[in-house]
């Protein structure tokens, strides 16, 4: 009785291990290039499509992943206290894709096994992600598609709405390594069986604005966005569709933005300015000649209601520190540009955050953080503590990680 009952568990054990092997790592066979990326899972394990034991698509239920790692439980914790994605989207999943030179991601839309938003940061080199609900294979990696949105290191792509559900996106083939996290949240009947949230990830409480920083706009998921734009010059302000951009221009080659205490064009590549021409840098260039930008000009009437914001990242807690410095420099954080015809709307938002944060948070109770955060301000950052939180943490951390939402 007891012997098969081991028996049993060893079989399950190893079953599980097994499928651990299979599901949680993939990787794309040599001769696919173009075709495919180092894939690993946490949280849950996706099933891209139809598995030789005949499992649907989708999250397998009796699969039981690694769970998420210490380090993108950080990155989780700030994304849901930054704003970034809402405290009712807090991810209990992630997936990394490893993107060696020639690897891609086809044209496709996310699961509905996972709740909308969702997020992908991206890390160690730049690429472009294309958007639309007619993305065209070209050739090996290569696709064309509506909307070009370059996805600098560090920044973090929120998607939602028609975003996320109507227009597809794919990478096409990376001119260098580069390796991004996607973030998502299991809708509640999807989770694995047995599956258990981890405690460490309940109730995490997005940052409170302050008094100032109150009379700003808060972020409102559950509603599309307005069609306003605003300019960053000073007493600027236009409604409705401002001068359209060409679709081979990117959205975000601009001027640097003019409070940005850090700026280099490589560095931030990520302004929208109404009416200013795309501008050269470095990163602009290398997006012109990359292999995926968008080609389609001939607008799309199902996508004329697509809206980008890019939220150049800040949290309203650290604008309002900011604004102290800057509340001359600007006026408010949105555009609206017309896209190939489409209605496109995008937020920059930064965020400066000391590093010194993480250790601080990590330290506090949740709750404690927030009035702590109001005597001690922002603090400049602090190389030792870059050092101790390595690239992932440390990017999200510094000076301004761009979020793009869609
Ligand atoms: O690598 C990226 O930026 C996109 C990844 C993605 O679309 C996905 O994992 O579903
Ligand atoms: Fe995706």
């Amino acid at each position: 009785m007891i012997s098969s009952f081991l028996e049993c568990f060893q079989k399950i054990w190893l079953s599980d291990l097994l499928l651990f092997a299979e599901h949680t790592y993939s990787e794309p066979r040599k001769w696919m290039r173009g075709k495919g990326r180092v894939n690993i899972q946490f949280g849950c394990c996706y099933n891209y499509a139809m598995d030789k034991d005949g499992n649907l698509p989708g999250i397998l239920q009796n699969v039981i992943a690694d769970p998420i790692p210490h380090l993108f439980k950080v990155i989780i914790r700030r994304l849901i206290r930054w704003h970034v994605l809402p405290a009712t989207c807090i991810p209990d999943s992630c997936i990394v894709n490893i993107y060696e030179p020639g690897d891609c991601i086809p044209p496709h839309i996310d699961s509905h096994d996972f709740v909308r938003p969702f997020c992908t940061v991206s890390f160690l080199s730049e690429c472009n992600i294309l958007f639309g609900s007619n993305l065209k294979v070209a050739g090996a990696g290569e696709f064309t598609g509506s909307v070009a949105i370059p996805l600098p290191v560090g920044s973090v792509l929120v998607l939602n709405g028609n975003g996320a559900d109507v227009a597809k996106h794919c990478v096409p083939a990376v001119p260098t390594k580069r390796i991004s996290i996607t973030f998502r949240k299991m809708d509640e009947n999807k989770q694995p069986v047995g599956f258990k949230p981890e405690t460490d990830l309940q109730n995490i409480q997005p940052l409170p604005y302050d008094s100032e920083a109150k009379k700003l706009p808060h972020q409102d998921w559950n509603k599309q966005p307005a069609v306003e734009s605003k300019s960053f010059k000073k007493g600027k302000k236009s409604k409705g569709r401002s001068a359209g951009i060409k679709p081979e221009q990117h959205l975000y080659d601009s001027q640097p933005h003019p409070y940005d205490p850090s700026m280099s064009m490589n560095r931030s590549p990520l302004r929208v300015m109404d009416d200013q021409p795309a501008m050269a840098s470095n990163a602009s260039e290398r997006r012109r000649n990359f292999v995926g930008r968008s080609t389609e000009s001939k607008p799309k009437p199902d996508l004329q209601d697509i809206q980008f914001h890019q939220d150049d990242a800040d949290d309203l807690t650290n604008r309002s520190v900011q604004r102290g410095r800057h509340e001359e420099e600007h006026d408010n954080l949105e555009s609206s540009k017309d896209y190939g015809g489409r209605r496109v709307r995008m937020e920059q938002r930064r965020i400066i955050i000391s590093r010194n944060m993480e250790a601080e948070e990590e330290a506090l109770p949740v709750g404690a953080f927030e009035s702590e955060l109001a005597e001690k301000g922002m603090r400049e950052p602090q190389q030792e503590q870059e050092r101790q939180e390595g690239i992932c943490a440390g990017k999200l951390g510094e000076r301004d990680p761009t979020f793009l939402t869609m």
